[in-house]
């Protein structure tokens, strides 16, 4: 057989696949039994199913009106007429987070995790997680968070300082898009506190390669770049066709890698000499080895007790580099810019943290110091509570399942189930800032923002199956958050410095604020989509009486 030959045969059997595989797709919730009568809205389109006002909606409210409508164990087509369950169900959610090798992320997840970030620590899954996992822990744990907390307050400072400038340039009050200032702090904070990497990103002429290749990545928001990952993930031979979006992500990886590859040989070369001279007696490790996350995991990597068959590659290591700036970035700024939102809509507590925060007699906190604030945790748990960053967590599953639940679901033809049945494959959200706010859980008043609450919490929220603080905000298990720790001292330093600087006023009516859809749900305002996410405040310098 000739080439063309040889082609149009390949070509041939690339078709029969897919139209095997869409038909199946199409044709399986109505003939595979498990999820037919479990109850849910009917399908909206076959392309978007019913989810394409989850893209453009508040999808929290969405699925709320959606559990009200229809209980607690719910169906609804997602893309391509594909089954999605949905539960609230605590038992069952508790399951699927345990249970992570069996939940895994969904494939176009996953395709479009590996064009972004590579396969870092988001997008490993089994044992080459567990592995990663195991190596990357002692970077996060609580003395090194101790380590890091002046970097947190100095840069805090800066964006104080951004601010304070921004006063003097254009008289006080002023507008500002605290979401800026605070994104790019947290892009330095984890620069710094990651890799020892200067971003600079609050000055202005500063251009920097890094943090260009990430604004690629995340600029990447067309309807296409949801589409297309799940049309590969469906159809794998569809991802050798050429593709803009594709491209430009694979060229802002590529900057990534470069960048990545040169902080991990230089970070390895340095614990190596600190190592050497620790033997030789002459200069203390501490001195040398550095404090940041990178520098750590890679010590963690090199020690001589890891036993060999989890020692991570260099090119392991390297991905971590953006998988933490993901990960810790964007997250972090919009926690902390949803805690100023609520602190301009509840002035009392705003007057009541600064109260706090200014019996502090001092304006470098250590990290046991903030965390003596009781109004200040409180504060910080109700914002994470109420604001998750991250609404909710896709996953698939890897097995047919038989899920326990806490309370049994009548299905449309009137039969009770005390489990639920799951088919290999079934896509699923896990709840988290629907549980969060669940008035079943947290009482009538779950969607307002009280910090108060904090102090005597409802015995019902003992069940909720989350890492910290019996929220769903950095989800649960084995997946759940790494940087939850670095997280709350952060987004503290950034309070206590700024809350003791300014007052808040929100500059547009509290109506005019939506989240944006995407896996951080950041603000925006609604006559003002085409300025993309911001969070507009109108601020002014506190002065101590
Ligand atoms: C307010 C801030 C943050 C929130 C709300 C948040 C939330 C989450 C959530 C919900 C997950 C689970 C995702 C899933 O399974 O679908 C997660 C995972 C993760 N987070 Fe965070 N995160 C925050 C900050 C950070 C920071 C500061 C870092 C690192 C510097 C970080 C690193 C990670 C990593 C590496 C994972 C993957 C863990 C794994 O799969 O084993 N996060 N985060």
């Amino acid at each position: 057989m000739d080439i063309s030959g040889v082609l149009v045969s390949l070509g041939s059997a690339s078709l029969v696949y897919a139209i095997w595989r869409m038909v199946r797709i199409v044709l399986r919730p109505y003939f595979s039994g498990s999820l037919r009568y479990v109850p849910g809205p009917p399908c909206a389109s076959f392309i978007y199913g019913n989810v394409k006002d989850l893209l453009t909606g508040d999808s929290s409210t969405m699925h709320e009106e959606l559990v009200e409508k229809y209980g607690h164990v719910i169906t609804y087509k997602g893309f391509f007429n594909m089954d999605r369950v949905y539960t609230t169900d605590l038992k069952a959610v508790n399951h699927f987070l345990t249970h992570s090798s069996d939940y895994q992320k969904p494939a176009q997840a996953r395709f479009f995790l590996s064009k972004m970030l590579g396969e870092g620590l988001l997008f490993a899954e089994g044992e080459v997680h567990r592995k990663q996992r195991r190596v990357l822990n002692p970077a996060f744990g609580p003395g090194q968070i101790r380590e890091l907390t002046s970097i947190f307050v100095q840069q805090a400072h800066e964006l104080r300082n951004f601010w304070d400038a921004q006063l003097s340039a254009l008289g006080e009050p002023a507008r500002v898009n605290a979401l800026d200032g605070l994104s790019k702090t947290t892009l330095n904070i984890i620069g710094l506190a990651g890799f020892n990497y200067t971003f600079d990103a609050l000055n202005p002429n500063k251009t920097n390669e890094l943090s260009d290749a990430f604004t690629t990545i995340f600029s990447n928001t067309e309807r296409e770049s949801f589409i297309w990952p799940i049309l590969v993930a469906l159809l794998p031979p569809l991802g050798l066709i050429p593709n803009e979006n594709l491209k430009r992500l694979e060229d802002a990886k590529a900057v990534m890698r470069r960048i990545g590859m040169q902080l991990v040989a230089e970070k390895k070369a340095s614990v190596l000499e600190a190592s050497a001279a620790e033997k030789m007696g002459s200069v203390e490790s501490k001195d040398l080895h550095g404090r940041d996350l990178l520098t750590l995991l890679i010590k963690a990597n090199m020690a001589s007790d890891l036993p060999e068959n989890i020692r991570l590659s260099d090119e392991d290591v390297l991905w971590q580099v953006p998988t933490f700036l993901v990960a810790g970035h964007e997250t972090t700024s919009s926690a902390t810019a949803w805690c100023l939102y609520a602190l301009t809509q509840a002035p009392e507590v705003q007057r009541k943290l600064r109260e706090e925060l200014f019996g502090l007699p001092t304006d470098l906190p250590t990290m046991d110091e903030l965390n003596s604030l009781p109004y200040l945790e409180a504060v910080v748990r109700e914002t994470l509570r109420l604001h998750a960053p991250v609404a909710q967590s896709g996953k698939q599953a890897m097995k047919d399942d038989i899920v326990p639940l806490s309370k049994a679901f009548t299905d449309t033809r009137g039969e009770v189930h005390d489990t639920l049945k799951i088919d290999k494959g079934t896509h699923l959200f896990l709840p988290l800032l629907v549980l969060n706010r669940s008035k079943a859980i947290w009482g009538e008043d779950a969607r307002e923002f009280k910090p108060e609450r904090w102090y005597s919490l409802p015995g019902t929220v003992s069940d909720i199956p989350g890492v910290w603080a019996n929220l769903l905000t950095f989800s649960g298990g084995p997946r759940s958050c790494i940087g939850y720790r670095s997280t709350l001292v952060e987004m503290k330093a950034l309070l206590f410095t700024l809350v003791r600087s300014f007052e808040f006023e929100l500059a547009v009516p509290p109506e005019e604020i939506a989240r944006q859809q995407r896996v951080v749900q950041r603000p925006m305002v609604k006559s003002e989509m085409e300025k993309g996410t911001q969070m507009p405040l109108i601020i002014r310098r506190h002065q101590r009486t």
